[in-house]
């Protein structure tokens, strides 16, 4: 049983960007976190309306998301995220979970080592760090808050559902990402399929 945590503040935040794509969404802020950091909820579309929300757990990445860097797909997939759940209906949770756990500096540490030939993950443990560090105790207390202990959830990331389920959520569908592959992030996707089986479809096309 996980501790309960508290709604702090709902802000409506009109979302536009580069490309144009605009649309209305909720920030919806807690107390009570277990790792007392500063995650967010975002909601999108009707989500008071919908039968089951489409949910994202998507893990902050500076260099991605805020960037546009393109030795990963966080980016495109946070873009692709609002839209699809802005359709649906649903949350955007975004966790403060910078590097799968390992921060900042040290995410940027394990990019110089992969630049002498080392994998994501072989770089997280040549630094000391296990693979994937995170933790996603505080993302089921967010969707209790919010009411939502049943959802779709969008992710490549198998291990990201198991922990959820085991954490009491609900999750009923495993919805897919968009692939974002460009000659930049192609070793990394590869890594995340054979390392950790994310659900990522490399192959060529025809
Ligand atoms: N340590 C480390 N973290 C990275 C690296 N590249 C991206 N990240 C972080 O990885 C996190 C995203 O995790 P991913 O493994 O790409 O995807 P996921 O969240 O497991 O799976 P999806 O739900 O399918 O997106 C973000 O926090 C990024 O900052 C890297 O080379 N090393
Ligand atoms: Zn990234």
């Amino acid at each position: 049983m996980i501790a309960p945590a508290g709604i702090r503040t709902r802000v409506p935040v009109p979302l536009r960007f580069g490309d144009g794509f605009t649309t209305p969404a909720e920030i919806v802020t807690f107390t009570g976190l277990a790792d007392g950091k500063e995650h967010l909820a975002i909601g999108l579309g009707d989500v008071t309306g919908v039968d089951v929300p489409l949910v994202r757990v998507h893990s902050e990445c500076m260099t991605g998301d805020v960037f546009g860097s393109a030795r990963c797909d966080c980016g495109p997939q946070l873009r692709e995220a609002v839209e699809r759940i802005a359709e649906h209906g649903g949350w955007l949770l975004y966790l403060r979970q910078e590097g799968r756990g390992i921060g900042l500096y040290a995410k940027l540490d394990a990019y110089a080592l992969q630049d002498t030939g080392l994998d994501t993950y072989a770089a997280n443990r040549a630094l000391g760090h296990a693979d994937d560090e995170r933790d996603y105790t505080a993302a089921a207390q967010m969707l209790a808050a919010l009411g939502a202990p049943r959802v779709d959830l969008l992710t490549n990331n198998p291990d990201k559902a198991a922990q959820l389920r085991d954490l009491g959520v609900d999750v009923r569908v495993l919805a897919r990402t968009g692939v974002h592959a460009t000659e930049a992030n192609l070793r990394y996707l590869h890594a995340k399929v054979e390392r950790t089986g994310h659900t990522i479809d490399l192959t060529p096309a025809a």
